[in-house]
C-alpha cells in the first residue's frame, strides 16, 4: 500500500509536486500527515470547463488512483466561482473534433471521479452550475460555503442533462427532488441546496469547509480500503457501466446537437443574455 511509509508518501508527494509543475490548471498537494490531496481548479476565471482544463483533471484523477490516494478534497482557487461549467464560448460555432474530445474527456472524468476507489469530497467554495454542479455530485460529500448558486441548468439553456449526470442528481436527491429540479433547471441557493440534500454541510469560509472535509475522510481510516471502495463501486457500477456502454453513441449525439443551428442560436441568446463577456459578431 502507498502511504505505508514514510518513504512511499514522500515518493508520492515529490511526484504529485513534479507533477502539479506540469499542470497549471489545477494545482495538487498532499498533507503529508493525513495523505489527503487537494486538488485545486485554477483556470481563470471562473473554471470554466475547456478541453484543456478537462484533460487535466482527468489526468490529475488517473495519477491520485495509481498511488492509491487516501483521499481527494477538490476545490477552486477563486473565491467566487467553483466552476462555472463547460465553456460556453468553446460551445459557440465549434469545430466539431475539439468539441468530440470535449464530450468525451467530460465523460472520463465523470467515470474516474464518480468511481474513484478513494474518498472524495467537493469543496464547493463559490457558484457551480450545471458542470460544476457535476463535479461536486460525482464526489461523495459536498461542503459549500454560504450565498453561492448551485445546480442542473441545462433545461434554461436549452438541452437536457446526460442521462449518467441525472443518473448522479437522483442517487443524491432522490427521484421526486431531481424531477423537480432538472425539468426547471433549478439553480439554489447554498441553504436551499442543504434543505434537499444537494450539499451535505454549510461552512462559513474556505478554512471550516476544508476542515468539514478532513473530518468526512477521516471517518474512513479504520475502514479497510478494498471493503470500501467495493461497496462504492457496488452502489455507483450500474450507472457507470450504462456510460461506458453508451459512451460513443452519446458523443456522436452531443456534436449532431451542438452543432446543430437551433442549439447554436439559442446558446447565442443564453450568452448575450446571461454573460458580461460577449460574442464577437
Ligand atoms: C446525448 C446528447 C446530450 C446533449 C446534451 C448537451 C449538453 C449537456 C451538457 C451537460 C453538462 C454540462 C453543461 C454545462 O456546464 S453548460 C454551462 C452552463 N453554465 C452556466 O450557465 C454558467 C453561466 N455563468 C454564470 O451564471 C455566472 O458567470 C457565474 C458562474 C454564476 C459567476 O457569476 P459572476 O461571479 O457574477 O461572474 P461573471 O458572470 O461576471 O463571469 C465572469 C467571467 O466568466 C465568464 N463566464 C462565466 N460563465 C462562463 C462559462 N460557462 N463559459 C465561459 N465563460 C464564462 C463571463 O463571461 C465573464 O467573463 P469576463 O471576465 O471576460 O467578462
Amino acid at each position: 500500500m502507498a502511504f505505508r511509509t514514510a518513504r512511499n508518501l514522500a515518493y508520492f508527494s515529490n511526484y504529485i509536486r513534479n507533477y502539479s509543475t506540469n499542470g497549471p490548471l489545477v494545482n495538487v498537494t498532499v498533507n503529508e500527515k493525513s495523505g489527503f490531496a487537494t486538488a485545486t481548479l485554477q483556470r481563470p476565471s471562473v473554471n470554466s470547463l475547456n478541453l484543456e482544463l478537462l484533460t487535466e483533471i482527468s489526468h490529475t484523477l488517473q495519477q491520485l488512483e495509481k498511488n492509491k490516494c487516501r483521499g481527494l478534497i477538490l476545490t477552486s482557487a477563486s473565491n467566487k466561482v467553483f466552476s462555472a461549467g463547460l465553456d460556453l464560448f468553446e460551445l459557440h460555432k465549434p469545430n466539431a473534433d475539439k468539441i468530440k474530445q470535449m464530450w468525451s474527456t467530460l465523460q472520463e472524468v465523470w467515470i474516474k471521479l464518480y468511481g474513484s476507489s478513494y474518498p472524495t469530497v467537493a469543496v464547493v467554495n463559490g457558484h457551480a452550475p450545471a458542470g460544476g454542479c457535476m463535479l461536486a455530485l460525482s464526489c461523495e460529500y459536498r461542503v459549500m460555503l454560504n450565498n453561492f448558486i448551485i445546480g442542473l441548468n441545462e433545461a434554461q439553456i436549452g438541452f437536457s442533462a446526460p442521462m449518467w449526470l441525472i443518473d448522479g442528481m437522483r442517487n443524491t436527491i432522490g427521484s421526486r427532488q431531481a424531477e423537480f429540479a432538472l425539468t426547471a433547471g433549478t439553480l439554489f441557493k447554498t441553504e436551499e441546496a442543504l434543505k434537499i440534500g444537494l450539499v451535505d454541510e454549510v461552512a462559513q469560509s474556505k478554512e471550516e469547509a476544508i476542515e468539514k472535509a478532513e473530518k468526512f475522510l477521516n471517518k474512513f481510516a479504520k475502514i479497510p480500503p478494498h471493503a470500501r471502495s467495493m461497496t462504492k463501486a457496488a452502489l455507483r457500477g450500474a450507472n457507470i457501466q450504462a456510460l461506458v456502454r453508451n459512451k460513443d453513441e452519446e458523443v456522436r449525439s452531443y456534436v449532431d446537437f451542438v452543432t446543430d443551428s437551433q442549439f447554436q442560436d439559442s446558446l447565442g441568446e443564453f450568452i448575450e443574455l446571461n454573460l458580461k463577456q460577449k460574442l464577437s459578431k
